[in-house]
C-alpha cells in the first residue's frame, strides 16, 4: 500500500501516545503490526505498509510497535513493542500464560489491543453451546468485550429458539444473528473508526465471508472464491488485521481446531459462568462445588429447570480442565527448575566449588 495510514485511525490514543515517549525521540516511527511471519512483520504507519525485521521480542498482530527505520537499502527493525492493553491468550501449547498479557511467544498471544472479541458460532449444522462458553472464558479473560454472533443464520430453522439459548449461554454478553449472505444484521457488528475486533471461531463459521461483507470490498480468500478457481477449499491460515472502509480494524484469525484454556482462567470463567456463580451464593456450603451437595442453589435451579443442565456440565468440564492446565503449569515449573539445579550442580562438581 502506497499511502499512509493515520494512527488514530488505526486505534492510537493519548494512552499509546505516552508509551511511546520512551521511543519517539530517536526518529523512530509508531505503527500497528498487521500480520506476522517469521523473522518480520507487516506493520502500518504513517508512512504506509512497511516490512519489518523482528529479533528475541516477538510482536503479534495488534501490537503497536516502535520501528526503527535503518539507512536506505536497509529493512526497518523492530525496536520495541508497547505494552499491550488486552491480550487474548491461548492456552495448551506451552508456557508462558501466566503472565497473561505478556505471553511470551506468538503462538500463545493470538491478539493483542482488541477493544471487542467476536465470536462465530454457526447457526448450521448446529450451535455448539459449549464452543462458544469455551471462547468467551477466553474473551472475557482478554479484557475485551465479548459479542456473540450467530453467522449464517439464513440457514438457522428455528433462529428465536436458537438466540435464547444462545443468550443463556452468554450472560453479559451481546448476542446477534447475522448473515453475510443476504447482508442481513450487520449494522450492530460494523466497527466505529479506530476500534479493533478480532473473530473467533470453528473453520468455516463464515468469519471471512464476514471481514469481507464488513469491509464493503472483498480484502480475504474465502472458500467458496478459492472453490471456484479449482484450487480446493481455503482457509484463513494466517491471522490478519484488516483496516475496514468505514473505519474500524478486524483480525480474522484462522479456525482453530481447539483453544485451550489458560491455566489461570478462573476469572473468565466466573464472568462466563455468572448466572451459576450468582446462584452459588445461596449454596449451604460456601466450598460448594454443586456436585450432589446437600443445599446446592445451583444443583436446585437445575432440577426446577431455571438453569439448563448443560450448563452446569460445562461449567465442570471447563473448571476442571482449568485446574489441570494450573496443575501442569507448576508441574512443568518444577520440572524446569529441578533441570537448572542440575545443570548447576554438575557444574559444581566439575569446578570443585560447592556454591552456584
Ligand atoms: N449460507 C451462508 N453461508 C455462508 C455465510 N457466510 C459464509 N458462508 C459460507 O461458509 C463457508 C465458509 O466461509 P468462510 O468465510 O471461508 O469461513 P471461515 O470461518 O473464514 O473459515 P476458516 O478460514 O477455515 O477459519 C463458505 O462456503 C461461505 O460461502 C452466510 O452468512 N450464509
Ligand atoms: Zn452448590
Amino acid at each position: 500500500m502506497a499511502s499512509g495510514f493515520t494512527l488514530p485511525g488505526l486505534g492510537w490514543d493519548g494512552g499509546r501516545a505516552a508509551d511511546f515517549t520512551a521511543h519517539s525521540d530517536s526518529g523512530r516511527l509508531a505503527g500497528r503490526v498487521a500480520r506476522v511471519d517469521k523473522s518480520a512483520c507487516t506493520v502500518l504507519t504513517e508512512q504506509g505498509e512497511l516490512r519489518v525485521e523482528y529479533g528475541d521480542e516477538v510482536p503479534c498482530v495488534g501490537d503497536w510497535v516502535a520501528v526503527r527505520l535503518g539507512a536506505p537499502g536497509t529493512d526497518p527493525r523492530l525496536d520495541a513493542v508497547l505494552p499491550r492493553r488486552t491480550a487474548i491468550v491461548r492456552g495448551g501449547v506451552g508456557r508462558g500464560s501466566r503472565s497473561g498479557l505478556s505471553g511470551d511467544s506468538s503462538g500463545h498471544v493470538l491478539a493483542a489491543n482488541v477493544d471487542v472479541v467476536y465470536i462465530a458460532e454457526p447457526a448450521a449444522p448446529e450451535c455448539d453451546l459449549g464452543r462458544i462458553e469455551r471462547l468467551l472464558a477466553l474473551a472475557w479473560e482478554s479484557g475485551a468485550q465479548p459479542v456473540v454472533l450467530i453467522t449464517k443464520a439464513d440457514l438457522a430453522t428455528a433462529l428465536p429458539e436458537l438466540l435464547d439459548a444462545v443468550t443463556a449461554a452468554a450472560p453479559g454478553a451481546d448476542v446477534h444473528p447475522v448473515s453475510s449472505l443476504e447482508g442481513t444484521g450487520l449494522e450492530p457488528v460494523r466497527l466505529p473508526a479506530g476500534r479493533t475486533a478480532v473473530l473467533l471461531g470453528p473453520s468455516g463459521a463464515g468469519k471471512s465471508t464476514l471481514v469481507n461483507a464488513l469491509a464493503g470490498a472483498p480484502v480475504m480468500d474465502t472458500q467458496q472464491v478459492r472453490a471456484a478457481d479449482g484450487r480446493g477449499r481455503h482457509t484463513t491460515t494466517h491471522r490478519e488485521l484488516h483496516v475496514l472502509d468505514g473505519g474500524g480494524l478486524v483480525i480474522d484469525t484462522p479456525g482453530l481446531r481447539r483453544i485451550g484454556l489458560t491455566d489461570d482462567a478462573a476469572e473468565g470463567l466466573a464472568q462466563t459462568f455468572a448466572d451459576i456463580e450468582e446462584l452459588a451464593a445461596d449454596c449451604r456450603f460456601a466450598d460448594c462445588a454443586h456436585d450432589a451437595e446437600p443445599g446446592c442453589a445451583v444443583l436446585a435451579a437445575v432440577e426446577s429447570g431455571d438453569l439448563p443442565e448443560r450448563r452446569l456440565v460445562s461449567w465442570h468440564k471447563l473448571r476442571r480442565e482449568a485446574a489441570w492446565m494450573a496443575g501442569r503449569g507448576d508441574a512443568r515449573l518444577r520440572a524446569e527448575q529441578t533441570r537448572k539445579w542440575k545443570v548447576i550442580h554438575k557444574e559444581m562438581r566439575r569446578t570443585g566449588r560447592n556454591r552456584p
